[in-house]
């Protein structure tokens, strides 16, 4: 039976009176991705270091490949600890070493023979996409790149789990976008099971499978990316860090907006289609079927763990009842954000 490579059941970790995780119980099956989203203050890094064993919590387990991590001896933490890669936000390279030499650092800590270490070091290098730079200094590379050697660093030891900690905030957009395609490039290939921990739903959008919502140490949502995102009803916390990363209504139209129908008008929706329906000409068969014009005014469609995701906001007029129960079949949650009077 091949086993969560992550079972979190009912961890709590207080400091003083303060309650930093609070019965947070979730699970991680091998392959998947799961973002850990919340604001600042949420648990986040809480939850990441008690993953990580480098805290404990004051209650509950956290198994790693079945092994209860809260209750193992110090010897054995050492060698689990060997099964989890970190990735640092600030990339945390030792600039005394060259790119090949921090590379090198777990495995010599590990306990690899000397004359192994070249080629595995050759593979990572390789594997990140740092062929030519295993001579360099840390200090002769770009962010990006460090995050690459950071990568490597914590896939030496052929880990079980990888643990990203805020793994992309320090990089400008274009750096964020290659090192998340490196991370689910990397999982597809070895299917490493990975766990992000962001205060970015964009990250969370672009690679994360499941996602796990906190707020103020309790877990708000625990479902696949893809459900979440299209679901009817949401937990205030999701919806404030989903609209983040939403269409809005264009401020110039917001101001036009009334609450009633109007004659000539036109309604102004959101809808948000998951799989295949996301692909359909929904719009243009709403003008054919019903003779009225739909009109995409913010949005598009993206990806979500591979399915495609669409989440527009759409002008349609002669809006109707009708109209409205054609498109609800193909987005229960959708809503209807106002009217625009007609400009006579
Ligand atoms: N060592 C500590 N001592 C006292 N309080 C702590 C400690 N670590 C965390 N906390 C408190 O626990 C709560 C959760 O903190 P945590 O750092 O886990 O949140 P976070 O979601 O990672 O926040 P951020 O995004 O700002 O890093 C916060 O209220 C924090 O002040």
């Amino acid at each position: 039976m091949d086993v969560n490579v992550v079972d979190v059941r009912h961890v709590s970790r207080r400091f003083g009176g303060h309650v930093a995780l609070d019965d947070v119980s979730f699970s991680v099956a091998r392959g998947e991705i799961l973002g850990v989203i919340g604001r600042s203050g949420a648990g986040k890094s809480s939850l990441l270091r008690c993953l990580g064993a480098l805290d404990r919590p004051d209650a509950g387990q956290i198994l790693i490949e079945g092994q209860d991590i809260t209750t193992l001896p110090q010897a054995q933490l050492v060698s689990l600890r060997r099964r989890i890669g970190f990735v640092f936000q600030h990339f945390n390279l030792l600039g005394s070493r060259t790119v090949a030499g921090n590379i090198s650092l777990p495995l010599e800590i590990a306990g690899v023979p000397r004359a192994q270490r070249p080629q595995r070091i050759a593979a990572l290098l390789a594997l990140v996409g740092l062929s030519e730079q295993g001579d360099k200094w840390p200090a002769q590379l770009s962010g990006g790149q460090k995050q690459r050697v950071g990568i490597a660093r914590a896939l030496a030891n052929d880990p079980a789990l990888l643990l990203c900690d805020e793994a992309t905030s320090a990089l400008d957009p274009e750096t964020t976008t290659a090192i998340l395609d490196l991370l689910a490039e990397i999982n597809r290939e070895l299917g490493l099971t990975i766990i992000l921990i962001t205060h970015e739903m964009d990250v969370i959008r672009r690679i994360a499978t499941h996602l796990v919502v906190l707020d103020q140490g309790r877990i708000v949502e625990n479902a696949p990316t893809l459900a979440i995102m299209g679901a009817a009803t949401q937990s205030t916390v999701t919806q404030a860090l989903l609209s983040e990363t939403q269409p809005q209504v264009p401020p110039a139209l917001r101001a036009r907006l009334v609450a009633e129908p109007a004659p000539d008008g036109w309604a102004i929706i959101r809808i948000r289609l998951a799989g295949e329906a996301a692909w359909q000409p929904l719009l243009s068969q709403l003008g054919q079927q019903y003779g009225v014009e739909a009109t995409v005014l913010q949005g598009g469609t993206t990806e979500i763990a591979g399915q495609p995701f669409a989440d527009q906001i759409v002008s349609v007029t002669g809006y109707c009842a009708e109209i409205h129960d054609f498109l609800t079949q193909f987005d229960p949650s959708l809503k209807v954000l106002g009217h625009v009077p007609a400009d006579h």
